[in-house]
């Protein structure tokens, strides 16, 4: 395990999963030859998730996340995401428990645990969600564990303990006086932890 590959992390969101929308794979498209090289984590705040695979493929994502509560087949989806060539995440919501993603870990490149409520930015960090974390990093000791919602320098530590390598960080990147700096820490951070936790095994 280490921290990840760096993503774009890309939220959509459809008004039905969501109380919010924002943009589907036609800006995607737009937006992938103005950013060669910058990978595409797509954060499929939607529901029937499997709807937009071959969309977003054909957009350019690099990464497919959808969420385990929008699908009534998430095996299909995953198969059909790798069969689109793009790499699998699969989250879930706050009020979902984490047992529902042992069936998948293994199937999938990512697992994705939420922080705040699916929806909007800037919402405070869930500290009782890092309990899932461990959950998942205790049986699944390689897989990456992404983290979204409300990390921030503040925050970060619980995440990095618990054992998420990945990190999603919005407005506390964006109000930041210096946004590198900022992700530099959140780097850090995780990379020290699992540092540790290597050397102490
Ligand atoms: O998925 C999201 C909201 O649904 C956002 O990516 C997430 O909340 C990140 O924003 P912030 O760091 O401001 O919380």
């Amino acid at each position: 395990m280490d921290s990840g590959a760096d993503y774009l992390h890309l939220d959509v969101m459809d008004g039905q999963f969501v109380p919010n929308i924002t943009f589907g794979h036609p800006v995607v498209k737009c937006l992938r030859p103005k950013l060669p090289g910058v990978m595409f984590d797509m954060h499929m705040m939607v529901a029937a998730p499997e709807k937009w695979i071959e969309n977003m493929a054909d957009a350019g994502a690099d990464q497919y996340t959808f969420h385990y509560e929008a699908t009534e087949d998430a095996t299909t989806c995953i198969r059909k995401i790798k069969e689109a060539g793009m790499k699998a995440g699969i989250g879930i919501k706050p009020g979902t428990p984490v047992d529902v993603l042992v069936p998948f870990a293994e199937m999938v490149d990512m697992v994705l645990i939420m922080t705040v409520e699916p929806g909007f930015g800037g919402q405070k960090f869930m500290t009782d969600m890092m309990p899932k974390i461990q959950f998942l990093r205790e049986r699944f000791r390689g897989i990456d564990i992404e983290v979204d919602g409300g990390v921030g320098p503040n925050t970060i530590q619980h995440c990095a303990e618990a054992g998420a390598n990945m990190i999603v960080s919005g407005s506390a990147i964006m109000g930041s006086d210096n946004p590198r700096e900022a992700i530099s820490h959140l780097r850090n951070s995780v990379e020290e932890v699992i540092q540790k936790s290597l050397l102490e095994r």
